[in-house]
């Protein structure tokens, strides 16, 4: 044991921000706590958690935990939704070089119980749904020895966490342990977008290195106001010094964010960062969009209208930067947000993956302005340039395994490929996923890093910047050429009655023909919108091989951690069944 921040390993724990920070600015608001439910037409009391309450707090439940058994490198399942009890509980475990297990909650039961059983965790904290349902169908029954209920009460568990803090309150600071950076520090599951959720392993040294570079590439600065709507994001607002707002919303429902909570919350701290999905973004800029229409784009909000903001000037005047992750973002929702921003206020769509992140970036200025253009035209989503210390690599599709690296892997500016990243960011392996590593890590020999392959295929253009074509799993590979998604669909975005469109493959006789699916917002008669979806299709070569077209009147399965990203695979399966055995594609497409 050290004291802390006397050595370079101490300092990596990334549990030493929190510390620093209650050295630095003791007094500095951490948490804004709702103390109930958000209203939207007037300020609401929060409970605010300073740096030394929370660090102490933490200091408190590590001491606790190490009494209740969980050590150093023990795995514990954390099941606490966004509160001062999931700060708390999350860097006591980081102090105590323990290994908190981040799964999402909206994954559905099996999926957890599937995840619980790969995590093999020794230790579970949760609120007491989570124990509930961990008691009802046995999650992760064989390797758990500790249960500890995120509250005042003990219920059925061995330990409540108020005990915990009580046992450790009289301790002092916790001696927090150096750290080597190739220590697991944490494992965080994927969101199983596309197939069974997958843990990837963080070590100390990527956390210490993602809050370095998160740092750096969107400056933040210490004393900012953070509303963060991604739980796991929001973790980073502590390390970076920054107050968090606490969102009154169902953190694993993104989607159903309530928009005039959102900016009433975000009003009344004066944020100045925001993180969440394409999906809070598109909710809260067609909110505004349905109010006050495109008129005050990027300037005035009108007083006079009922629920408009009292002050003139744009709804949240004091955000610095927006940052949207998780998902492709698309123009029009950039577009529509930006109304509620300053002027040269930017959005951030900064591209990465749970296994290494964040990897590239680009703002909603050059999107705006210069690439959207381009991604309605067929040529895919630019996501920016690598961030620095990234290397971004292209190499030819495969599904097979690639055990190394070799320079010729590497594909040419322009070509479609894998795009594969190295960086101090990249997550080494999935826990006990052997097979599922090697689908997606490549050892470079020559260097010892390790490569991480996004399973997302896209390409470099003549100015560095990498552009994304869509999900590797998710091509569409007919005998006319393969498709992709992001190349194909935005094409088709913007006309009329068209919402989002989904390309998937429906297979007759062998052969597989690609099939649009389309949100149809019922605004125009389908026959119209099919004729434009038609006639769009036939003026570009990679969208003319469409076989059909098909109406989907509800909106489209998305996944569940960031609700953004579309589930295509179950539209393939409904587009199958919904064109029927007996469908024969028309003749011109073939
Ligand atoms: N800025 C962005 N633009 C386009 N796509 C993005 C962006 N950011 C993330 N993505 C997509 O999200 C993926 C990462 O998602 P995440 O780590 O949440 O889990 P997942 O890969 O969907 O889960 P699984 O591997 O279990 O299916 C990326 O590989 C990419 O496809």
């Amino acid at each position: 044991m050290i004291s802390p921040a006397t050595t370079a390993e101490a300092a990596l724990n990334v549990a030493m921000h929190l510390v620093r920070q209650a050295a630095e600015t003791p007094q500095r608001p951490a948490l804004y706590v709702p103390q109930r439910a958000v209203r939207g037409d007037r300020p609401t009391p929060h409970r605010v958690i300073t740096y030394a309450e929370l660090n102490a707090d933490s200091d408190a439940l590590a001491h606790g935990l190490e009494a209740a058994g969980v050590e150093r490198g023990t795995r514990v399942a954390v099941f606490i939704p966004p509160s001062p009890q999931f700060y708390a509980v999350v860097f006591a475990l980081f102090k105590l070089a323990a290994v908190p297990v981040f799964i999402d909650p909206g994954m559905g039961w099996q999926g957890l119980k599937r995840c619980l059983e790969r995590a093999e965790p020794a230790a579970f904290v949760g609120v007491l749904r989570a124990h509930l349902a961990r008691w009802l169908f046995g999650w992760a029954r064989s390797s758990l020895r500790l249960s500890i209920h995120a509250g005042r009460r003990r219920f059925f568990c061995d330990y409540s966490l108020e005990e915990l803090r009580r046992l450790g309150s009289t301790r002092g600071t916790y001696p927090i342990p150096a750290v080597s950076a190739e220590e697991m520090a944490a494992i965080l599951f994927t969101s199983g977008s596309t197939g069974p959720a997958k843990g990837a392993v963080y070590t100390h040294g990527i956390f210490a290195a993602q809050v370095q570079m998160l740092r750096q590439a969107f400056g933040i600065a210490p004393g900012e106001v953070d509303y963060g709507t991604f739980p796991l994001f929001a973790l980073f607002g502590p390390a970076l010094g920054m107050s968090c707002v606490i969102p009154d919303m169902d953190a694993s429902r993104p989607a159903r964010l309530r928009p005039d909570k959102a900016i009433a919350q975000m009003r009344q701290f004066t944020v100045t960062n925001m993180f969440g999905s394409p999906a809070v973004i598109r909710v809260l800029g067609e909110w505004y969009h349905q109010r006050w229409g495109s008129s005050l784009a990027g300037s005035q909000a009108s007083a006079s209208s009922p629920s408009a903001p009292e002050a003139e000037g744009p709804l949240l005047p004091a955000l610095r930067r927006v940052i949207s992750a998780g998902a492709p973002a698309s123009p029009l929702q950039l577009q529509r947000f930006t109304a509620l921003l300053p002027a040269a206020v930017p959005i951030y769509t900064p591209y990465g993956a749970t296994e290494a992140l964040p990897v590239a970036n680009i703002d909603s200025g050059e999107i705006l302005h210069e690439t959207q253009a381009l991604t309605a035209q067929g040529r895919g989503v630019c996501i920016g340039r690598p961030l620095p210390g990234i290397r971004l690599h292209i190499i030819p599709i495969t599904d097979e395994a690639i055990p190394q690296w070799r320079e010729e892997l590497e594909l040419p500016t322009g070509v479609i490929g894998e795009l594969v990243v190295r960086g101090p960011i990249v997550t080494p392996r999935y826990y006990k996923q052997p097979e599922a590593t090697q689908l997606a890590k490549i050892y470079d020999p020559t260097t010892g890093e390790i490569l991480h392959r996004m399973g997302d295929v896209g390409y470099r253009d003549e100015q560095g910047r990498i552009w994304f074509c869509g999900r590797k799993s998710q091509r569409v590979v007919t005998p006319w050429g393969t498709l992709f998604t992001d190349m194909v669909e935005p094409v088709f975005h913007g006309l009329p009655g068209v919402g989002r469109t989904a390309l998937v493959g429906v297979e007759r006789g062998g052969v597989t023909y690609p099939v649009l699916c389309v949100e149809w917002d019922r605004t125009e008669p389908w026959a119209v919108v099919e004729s434009s979806l038609r006639q769009k299709a036939q003026s570009l070569e990679s969208t003319r091989t469409i076989a059909a077209f098909l109406a989907h009147s509800r909106p489209f399965p998305v996944d569940r951690r960031h609700n953004a990203k579309i589930a295509r695979e179950s539209l393939a399966r409904w587009a199958d069944r919904r064109l029927g055995p007996h469908w024969q594609p028309r003749q011109d497409t073939t």
